[in-house]
């Protein structure tokens, strides 16, 4: 019978990889992705960047905006030190349901609360809900359509704090132009992108980091 992508990179994971260690997980996303059938997954040129961004904030709270199948959330997730706060919101509810079996798998579970919803829905009862005054990191990789007003809707929300990072993946394909032009022309965000390329592709690609001055 049909068996979707999705549950194929979970079986990609529970066939190759370890139980407990992110990175063969991590490894196993991206072999798959690479040999067999590409997916939306940031991807590990992508990821070493994110990595690398989440080494340097070494975020107390992050907040993860499109989980997808949690290769990112996976990544981030075994970074953070023990004390860390990390939320990831997943629309829709498949992706939730493999990516918290890919969390698992990674050994993850204790470290990131996965909430299935709506961005625009949670952002204005997060700080109520799970006791984050203002998040450290935020990573955008859901809706390329919603970067602009999630962003503003975390303004308003008072969840953005001078030092907050925002990371966008996707910010050239499939892009999000009015995002990048908020934030290049805000005086409140000092930016910065890195060039990349489209997971498993050639195809040009930013990872657009920008912190929030204030
Ligand atoms: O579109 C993308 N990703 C977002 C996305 C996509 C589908 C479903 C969801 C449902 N998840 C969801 C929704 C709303 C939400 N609100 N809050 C949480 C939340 C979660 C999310 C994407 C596309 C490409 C791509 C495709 C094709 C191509 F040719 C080149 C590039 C590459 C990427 O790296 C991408 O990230
Ligand atoms: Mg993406």
């Amino acid at each position: 019978q049909f068996v979707s992508l999705r549950q194929r990179i979970l079986s990609a994971v529970q066939k190759n990889a370890t139980r407990g260690d992110p990175r063969s997980v991590i490894r196993a996303i991206d072999q798959f992705c690479s040999q067999k059938e590409w997916a939306m997954n940031v991807g590990n040129e992508k990821g070493c960047i994110l990595d690398s961004v989440v080494s340097e904030v070494n975020p107390a709270t992050v907040l993860e905006l499109g989980t997808y199948c949690g290769y990112s959330t996976v990544r981030i997730a075994s970074l953070l030190p023990p004390y860390a706060k990390f939320i990831t919101l997943e629309f829709n509810p498949d992706f939730a349901a493999v990516a918290r079996q890919v969390i698992a798998w990674a050994g993850l579970e204790d470290k990131v609360q996965l909430v299935e919803g709506a961005s625009s829905d949670w952002i204005p009862k997060i700080k109520e809900q799970f006791g984050i005054k203002t998040f450290d990191l935020v990573f955008l990789d859901h809706w390329k359509e919603h970067y602009l007003s999630d962003t503003k809707l975390m303004e308003e929300c008072g969840l953005l704090r001078k030092g907050s990072v925002l990371l966008a993946d996707n910010v050239i394909c499939p892009g999000a132009p009015d995002y990048v032009e908020y934030v290049r022309s805000s005086p409140r965000y000092k930016s910065h992108y890195f060039r990349s390329h489209l997971e498993y592709t050639k195809a040009e690609e930013n990872l657009w980091y920008l912190g929030i001055i204030e």
